[in-house]
């Protein structure tokens, strides 16, 4: 594990196991090593085991067997003192917020610190973490008072008051519109940046951990089944599931729905194929479309197109009818490939292949 390691799963496994019923694999043999500094998202449908293996970094959850070490010490060994010390550099997010509804903001930003930290010490800090957040003109105000993103930005205030290394945001996003939700992550990425905090995001939306993380990790069943840099998911996906969540980034469902009526694409001929093409980066200043024709002698008919920035890169997915003879397509569709353009047959349900 180098320096930098801030949380590390090793072989970690947890069964539940209740009377009469069958045991349960929530987290099946993980492991994982988060980096300081990385926004990690975890992505998975709701039951693929995320809450539970986040649960396990602060030993809410202890693993069945395997063993997680974050900021160098490995928890199952800590003493009940040393487990709370280490809680406190690790701060959480929810969904629901789980904020006091009886407290002010003030009070609940600064509830972590009672007892640790004076007064004025308290008042201090919680100053600091609502300007941070951007809510200084809402101290005295009461959770219900405000709105679901601003309740979410006193969740994040709350989480840091003890200056945590590490945040975990579980599901923190999944209950605001998407309006809210890209401001939320916005924040997320500033504080990452600005307090070098690393985050841990499990989430159920591709789309977020699109526009905030480094690093991926896909869970299904309780494993991990591929996991990555954003860009590397993104470009070259292993896993179907991986495929699945990526294309809800670009509502390719509804585009497909949509193409699929198109009456070009309805009665494809012999000299026709339907074809998407994914591409990562440089690969978008290729004249390629013009290459297809010149070089290949096919011509491509461009149904969809969309590129979305990832990290600053651009990440291009079109819907192509090539039509030529078949041996100038299967050149061409070679040239794109060779040209490090991602390249599959589109099948149309009940249409054309
Ligand atoms: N305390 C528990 N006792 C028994 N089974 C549990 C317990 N906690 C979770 N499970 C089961 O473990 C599996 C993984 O649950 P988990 O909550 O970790 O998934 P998730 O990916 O976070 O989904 P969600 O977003 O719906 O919470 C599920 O089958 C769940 O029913």
């Amino acid at each position: 594990m180098s320096a930098e390691t801030v949380v590390s799963f090793k072989d970690v496994d947890v069964v539940f196991k209740e009377k009469k019923k069958e045991a349960v694999h929530a987290v099946d043999h993980v492991s994982l090593d988060v980096q300081r500094g990385d926004i990690y998202g975890i992505v998975g449908y709701s039951g693929a085991g995320k809450s539970t293996l986040v649960r396990i970094i602060n030993l809410l959850q202890r693993p069945t067997s395997g063993s997680v070490t974050v900021l160098g010490d490995d928890m199952a060994s800590l003493s009940a003192g040393q487990l709370r010390d280490k809680r406190r550099k690790i701060g959480m997010i929810f969904q629901h917020f789980n904020l006091m509804g009886s407290r002010t903001i003030a009070d609940n930003i600064g509830f972590p610190l009672r007892g640790i930290k004076s007064k004025a010490e308290i008042k201090a800090k919680v100053d600091e973490l609502l300007d941070l957040v951007g809510l200084s003109d809402r101290a005295d105000a009461y959770p219900a008072e405000l709105s679901g993103g601003q309740k979410q930005r006193v969740g994040i205030a709350r989480a840091l008051a003890s200056d945590p290394e590490l945040l975990i945001s579980d599901e923190a996003t999944s209950a605001l519109d998407p309006k809210t939700t890209a401001s939320i992550l916005n924040l997320l990425k500033e504080l990452n940046e600005k307090l070098g905090l690393t985050i841990v995001l499990i989430t159920h939306q591709m789309e977020a951990v699109k526009q905030i993380c480094s690093r991926v990790a896909v869970m299904d069943g309780g494993a991990v089944i591929e996991r990555g840099s954003l860009l590397d998911i993104f470009a070259h996906p292993q896993q179907q599931l991986t495929k699945d969540f990526i294309d809800t980034t670009m509502q390719l469902d509804a585009t497909l729905d949509t193409i699929a009526k198109q009456p070009a694409v309805q009665h494809l001929s012999d000299t026709e194929r339907l074809i998407r093409l994914t591409y990562l980066g440089d690969t978008t200043d290729q004249p390629i479309i013009a290459t297809l024709l010149r070089e290949y002698h096919v011509v491509a008919n461009i149904l969809f197109a969309d590129i979305q920035s990832l990290q600053d890169t651009p990440f291009g997915n079109l819907i192509i009818i090539v039509t030529g003879d078949s041996d100038n397509i299967d050149a061409a569709l070679k040239y794109l490939s060779d040209s490090g353009v991602n390249v599959q047959p589109v099948t149309i349900p009940g249409g054309a292949k």
